[in-house]
């Protein structure tokens, strides 16, 4: 049955969605809107939306499902002017704000008039803003949350079966938690690093500033760490002042571990030190490994593939040179200006081990196999 979608909030993340559904359902009517008149005039050239609007009342009431995509605060505010209005009885209303506790709270809104309204979040984005940076397979592979606080009934259930069947051409992987463990989990894995990323800029700005070095001296740590830096500033003042005690929480831990490597520096304590890097290395070489248990029939391994036009053809033309039989290839991860993850299936132990050899002769950083 062909759908009224309102996506409100047409920026990277609305637009991203809207691509997606656009190629998934090309029969459902999108409709964008945005306080930004150049947003909707891009998309509309673009046939990503079939109409634009600069106010939500404008087509809210014909809508079977809302999408809020704007700015934390904008996405609380819009949620108490959809609550005014009249809507469609079996409507859904949704978001991908980044914090979820507030919003929670303020669907009360909607669950006493008996409205479905399903909370979500995306755990895939970038540096960037605004439609122009949108992309169909942005969230290819990445964490959805849904947020269980208002799925307690057979009907909200469905309700919410119906946005992940709508969604499902994102090729997300559905995560559901309360409102109050996203807010925790987010706070530590999203929240607290662009925090510190930001941190490390303004500091090393201030330690450059009347000298003749400049910060462009930084190599790859430095760029790797602090490229969230560049993210949207009202979005991320939105973020923190929506999840601020957890946050309070998250940077005395963060104070606490910093002066425990001071105080193995003052003692020059070198098994403390080692272990403090040692710890952290074997966690995060295992995140990529974590990510990627497809297939364990198979034989897997995982290869780095740098952000570059060609670089997952380039993989298979090494594999077909070397006439190594692939079986199954699934691109992880791959994100702008990040290395990105293939995972490469092999029917045997002999093939695996040949396209290990492969690649890394051809400078290819392979993660496991063997
Ligand atoms: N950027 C990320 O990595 C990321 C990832 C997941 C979720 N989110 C969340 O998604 C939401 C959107 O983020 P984004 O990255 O797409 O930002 P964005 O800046 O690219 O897009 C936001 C859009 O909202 C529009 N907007 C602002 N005020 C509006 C209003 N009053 N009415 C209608 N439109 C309005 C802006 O013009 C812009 O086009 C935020 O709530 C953010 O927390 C962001
Ligand atoms: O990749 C990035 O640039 C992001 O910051 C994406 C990111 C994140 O912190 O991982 C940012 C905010 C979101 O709510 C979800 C994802």
């Amino acid at each position: 049955m062909t759908k009224t979608i309102v996506i409100d909030g047409l920026g990277l993340i609305g637009g991203s969605i809207a691509l997606a559904i656009r190629q998934q359902w090309p029969e459902h009517k999108i409709i964008g809107v945005d306080i930004n008149h150049q947003s909707l005039t891009y998309a509309k050239e673009r046939g990503i939306i079939d109409n634009g609007f600069t106010q939500l009342q404008s087509y809210a009431e014909k809508a079977d499902i809302i999408l809020l995509a704007a700015p934390v605060s904008i996405i609380m505010e819009h949620m108490e002017q959809l609550a005014q209005m009249q809507l469609k009885p079996e409507i859904i209303i949704t978001d991908v704000g980044s914090t979820k506790r507030q919003i929670m709270t303020k669907a009360s809104v909607f669950v006493d008039r008996g409205i479905h309204f399903i909370g979500g979040h995306p755990m895939a984005g970038s540096h960037k803003t605004t439609i122009t940076a949108s992309r169909a397979d942005l969230f290819q592979s990445a964490y959805y949350f849904l947020i269980s606080d208002t799925l307690n009934d057979q009907r909200a259930q469905k309700a919410a079966d119906e946005l992940q069947a709508l969604l499902s051409g994102l090729n997300v992987k559905w995560q559901l938690v309360s409102a109050l463990q996203h807010d925790q989990i987010v706070a530590q894995i999203s929240h607290l690093p662009h925090i510190i990323a930001s941190g490390l800029v303004n500091m090393a700005q201030n330690e450059f500033s009347g000298s003749t070095l400049s910060l462009k001296l930084a190599a790859g740590g430095f760029r790797s760490i602090t490229r969230i830096a560049s993210s949207d500033p009202d979005m991320w003042t939105d973020i923190l002042l929506s999840n601020r005690q957890t946050l309070i929480d998250k940077i005395d831990t963060f104070g606490d571990l910093l002066e425990h490597v001071k105080e193995a520096l003052h003692a020059s304590d070198r098994p403390a030190i080692r272990n403090y890097f040692q710890r952290a290395k074997i966690t995060r070489d295992s995140i990529n490994a974590q990510a990627s248990s497809h297939a364990p029939n198979f034989y897997d391994l995982f290869v780095n593939i740098p952000d570059r036009v060609g670089s997952v053809a380039e993989v298979t033309r090494v594999l077909a040179d070397a006439k190594i039989n692939l079986i199954n290839i699934h691109i992880l991860e791959i994100r702008e200006e990040i290395n990105g993850v293939l995972q490469l299936s092999f029917s045997n132990q002999n093939d695996l081990a040949d396209a290990t050899c492969a690649l890394k002769q051809h400078g290819l950083s392979v993660i496991r196999g063997e």
